[in-house]
């Protein structure tokens, strides 16, 4: 920014600098005649995120001014490249005429673009929701608690809700995944939230407790806010105040469209932090990216705003019963005959009607968005008919949300073109027939030629006088001109206008009234079909409640079917729920691995109950531990949804939270090492556990020594079985663990299998009750292309480890092939035998090297002095 003091500056430069001192932290595009300019940080940033010419324009101050420049017609584009980048972009137009005026033309900021509060179709992903995040902290009781509240402004659902701590905090971030962030300036954990793109600093008093509850009340139109459920989330009703007010500034109108607030429980909802949200790839997987994810397969929703539905209620799976089996009743009714088949057709007409109607609220609808909104609204009479015979109470409620409406339906066939524009401003909105005054301009403007034509041929054969013409002039305008032979014989209405050598020019009152018509028709056509397109919008919003609801009900509906059409399609069943404890899953399978491998999928049964609670898995690398724990998981978050699950059979009691702690990565960034991660992820599933939880843990202590991580993963066992008594998946390749399962009267041991045949190594992916006997390590190794001489050179060290520990191991690597598919007639099961192996294996080499250190001593010949270094030695090897 400049540092000159203002009053060296041009004028048009003191302009700029007062619009952009109200907007110091976004991208000021300052309208000059065909394009758009930024100046000075603005200028550079820019050039720099969109690789655009940063040049200068001139000087002001005696210095250059850095400057890059959009063209105004491409400017849409570059503003949603910044947005998707985390921008926010301030559109100053010029408001002023040029011709009139003195000094540097009047400007105003006429837009704010920010990431959170798009509702643009142009600027937001068709299948996510954009949400804008309002966040409050407040200490209460010695406890950190955060105030959510969060905005769809294209659909204008706003939440809100309260968290304690920090794990709560970063779980809730990641569940909702905003596009921009709103916090005060003083925010306490502001690097602890590790935000960096859209994040939007407010001062202090934007989250003032009661100037944002007046806010809200004003908002809803209400007295207080008992009504929402809500007076007690003071955090969350700071965070809302600025959250609506920011919302606000950036749209530059009211907000219509948000209806009311809703309070989000936490205990409505099956808790999932987000290590597990992450581990469980629900629509973003371990790289980031959305292939092969639960809602790659299970989208198959016919609109986008079901699409959204569907994700929103994966990442909120809910615990109330009856809730569930209403939605599962309607999947029931809606798989029966294929019948889902028949409401696809009409939901995709349906499109993205939530979003259209926050155009509609917000008056920034275009044309063509209500073209779609009348296809929409004429598909749902169809959908009504087909939900007549509903049987299934949810599906007749919904069909009384879903509201036909003809009166606005016909009005929008009868308004709009076939083909309407893009963009109001262009006019060719209106059908012929619509409107009498509309149609009657622009036959002015388009038949003006012919009116002219017709008047000119009347006029003849009124007067009789062939000479006469009808003309215009730019100075004089309309005319009737009659050569001055047949002047004298003009008619007493003919007023004279002007005199020529050979001909006088006189004007009628008809033509003089088609005059003011025509000069002015185009833009008198631009102006009536803007004020009928705003009566247009004026009368949907008199009915946006009713709108909106049926947009509600049609999502829901839309996800429903999509559930009908998915567990038809992929052979899922209806879940039992319950609250009696314990899952009992007969053939699981997972939804994602089995809809990317080759090969047939090997289903698996899982029983969880009081007396066994928990389950010990072990079996080889590749067998297929995690995917099992995995499917569990998702068996489980699915039912939790209403929608059925991929197995033969489910029977599951309701959980509050799902833990996972699987895999490793490290988190440099956030200063943790992997083993820390792991640690942390850890102690938040130990500390925050319930009986009715679903834990699932993959080889946990495995980041640290062999003996640190033994001890470490047993205790953990030992703590969930005895004190905590979840449901309980445990995978591990520490095999002492196995003879623990033995020793806890509610754990078991399960394995999954591979086989050895005609020298080569199969993984049968079955699970089987018992310990498993190896890990198969070198083989999987060899599988993965580890080099022959260090799969070699690995072979002789295990001989040497048999040599010193006394133990057998199998270091038969043979050609490995995963085939499942492999008959089961032709191999031999590898012997299930528990053999305490690996750590058996090091306590025995360190015994044995200890044991060999102290025979090597030659006491006889030590000075008292090397005893006692000796014996020191000795200790630091235990
Ligand atoms: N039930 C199954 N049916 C068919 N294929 C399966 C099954 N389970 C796993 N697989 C296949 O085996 C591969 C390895 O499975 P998974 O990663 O679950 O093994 P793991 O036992 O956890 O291995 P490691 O101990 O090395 O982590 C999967 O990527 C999948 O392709």
């Amino acid at each position: 920014m400049s540092k000159t003091p203002a009053d060296n500056h041009t004028p048009m430069m003191r302009q700029y600098f007062g619009l952009k001192s109200q907007h110091p932290n976004q991208l000021l595009f300052y309208r000059m005649g065909d394009f758009y300019e930024l100046f000075y940080d603005d200028a550079k940033r820019a050039s720099q995120l969109l690789d655009i010419t940063l040049t200068a324009r001139g000087h002001s101050g005696g210095m250059p001014i850095p400057m890059a420049g959009i063209p105004f017609h491409a400017a849409e584009n570059y503003i949603a490249r910044l947005v998707r980048m985390g921008e926010s972009v301030v559109v100053a137009e010029q408001t002023g005429d040029p011709a009139t005026s003195k000094g540097p033309v009047e400007r105003k900021i006429a837009r704010i673009v920010t990431p959170g509060t798009i509702s643009d179709e142009a600027f937001l992903e068709e299948k996510r929701e954009n949400l804008l995040l309002s966040l409050a902290h407040q200490s209460r009781k010695g406890l950190d608690i955060f105030g959510f509240s969060y905005l769809d402004m294209a659909s204008g659902r706003f939440c809100l809700f309260e968290v304690d701590g920090h794990e709560a905090l970063s779980s809730e971030l990641q569940r909702l995944s905003p596009r921009e962030i709103l916090i005060s300036e003083d925010f306490p954990m502001r690097a602890a939230l590790k935000l960096e793109k859209g994040v939007a600093e407010l001062g202090p008093w934007h989250f003032d407790y009661e100037s944002s509850y007046r806010q809200l009340i004003q908002q809803f139109n209400t007295k207080d806010l008992s009504g929402f459920g809500c007076e007690s989330l003071t955090a969350a009703i700071s965070s809302a105040g600025a959250l609506l007010q920011y919302a606000k500034d950036t749209q530059r109108s009211a907000l219509p469209h948000i209806q009311s607030i809703m309070v989000e429980h936490k205990d409505d909802s099956v808790l999932i932090d987000g290590a597990t949200r992450r581990n469980l790839e629900i629509d973003v997987n371990l790289t980031g990216g959305t292939s092969n994810t639960v809602v790659e397969v299970l989208d198959k929703c016919s609109t986008p705003m079901g699409s959204r539905l569907l994700k929103r209620w994966l990442h909120t799976p809910i615990r109330d019963l009856n809730e569930i089996q209403a939605r599962q009743q309607v999947v029931s009714e809606l798989q029966q005959n294929q019948t889902y088949e028949t409401f696809e057709v009409p939901l995709k007409k349906i499109g993205d009607l939530e979003r259209i109607l926050s155009r509609v609220a917000l008056r920034s609808a275009r044309p063509r968005d209500l073209l779609r909104l009348r296809l929409a609204l004429e598909a749902t009479p169809e959908i009504n008919n087909l939900l007549a015979n509903a049987t299934s109470e949810r599906l007749q409620g919904l069909n009384q949300r879903i509201h036909a409406q003809p009166t606005i339906t016909e009005r929008l066939a009868k308004a709009l073109v076939e083909n309407p524009p893009s963009v109001v401003r262009d006019g060719g909105i209106f059908a012929k027939g619509y409107d009498d005054e509309l149609d009657e301009l622009l036959a002015l403007s388009t038949n003006a030629t012919d009116f002219l034509a017709e008047m000119e041929r009347s006029e003849k054969a009124r007067t009789g006088i062939s000479s006469l013409k009808v003309g215009f002039n730019r100075v004089h305008g309309y005319y009737i001109e009659i050569s001055r032979l047949h002047s004298d014989q003009a008619p007493v209405e003919y007023i004279r206008r002007q005199t020529l050598k050979n001909a006088e020019r006189f004007i009628t009152p008809e033509l003089k009234a088609f005059e003011d018509k025509a000069l002015s028709a185009k833009s008198k056509s631009l102006a009536r079909e803007k004020e009928l397109y705003e009566a247009l919008l004026e009368q949907l919003n008199e009915i946006l409640g009713e709108l909106q609801t049926t947009s509600q009900a049609l999502a829901q509906l839309d996800v429903l079917n999509n559930f009908a059409e998915r567990a038809s399609t992929l052979s899922f069943t209806c879940p039992e729920l319950h609250n009696r404890g314990g899952i009992n899953i007969v053939g699981g399978r997972h939804p994602v691995v089995e809809a990317v491998i080759s090969e047939p999928f090997v289903p698996n049964d899982l029983n969880l109950n009081d007396k066994r609670s928990l389950l010990m898995i072990t079996g080889p690398n590749m067998g297929g531990k995690s995917t099992y724990m995995r499917q569990i998981a998702l068996i489980s978050l699915l039912a939790h949804t209403g929608c059925f699950v991929p197995a033969e059979s489910a029977s599951i009691s309701v959980v509050d939270r799902i833990f996972t702690r699987m895999g490793s990565s490290d988190d440099l960034a956030g200063g943790r090492s992997t083993f820390m991660v792991e640690m942390t992820e850890t102690a938040n599933i130990l500390n925050n556990a319930s009986k009715n939880s679903l834990v699932l843990m993959d080889e946990v202590g495995r980041g640290t020594s062999t003996f640190d991580g033994l001890s470490l993963a047993w205790a953990a066992v030992d703590y969930l079985a005895n004190q905590l008594k979840c449901h309980v998946l445990f995978a591990t390749h520490y095999f002492e663990l196995t003879t623990l399962a033995d020793q806890l009267e509610n754990a078991a041991n399960v394995h999954l299998t591979a086989t050895e045949y005609e020298d080569e190594i199969v993984f049968l992916h079955k699970v089987h009750e018992g310990p498993a006997s190896q890990s198969y390590g070198l083989q999987v190794a060899q599988l993965a292309g580890v080099p022959r001489d260090v799969i070699g050179h690995a072979k002789q060290k295990l001989k040497e480890l048999e040599v010193i520990t006394g133990i057998e191991f199998d270091t038969n690597v043979q050609a490995i092939k995963t085939d499942s598919t492999q008959s089961k007639t032709k191999v031999k099961e590898s012997k299930c035998d528990y053999q305490p192996q690996q750590v058996d294996m090091f306590a025995q080499a360190e015994q044995n090297a200890l044991k060999n250190s102290i025979e090597e001593l030659d006491i006889d010949n030590m000075t008292p002095l090397e005893a006692i270094s000796a014996l020191y030695q000795l200790k630091s090897q235990l």
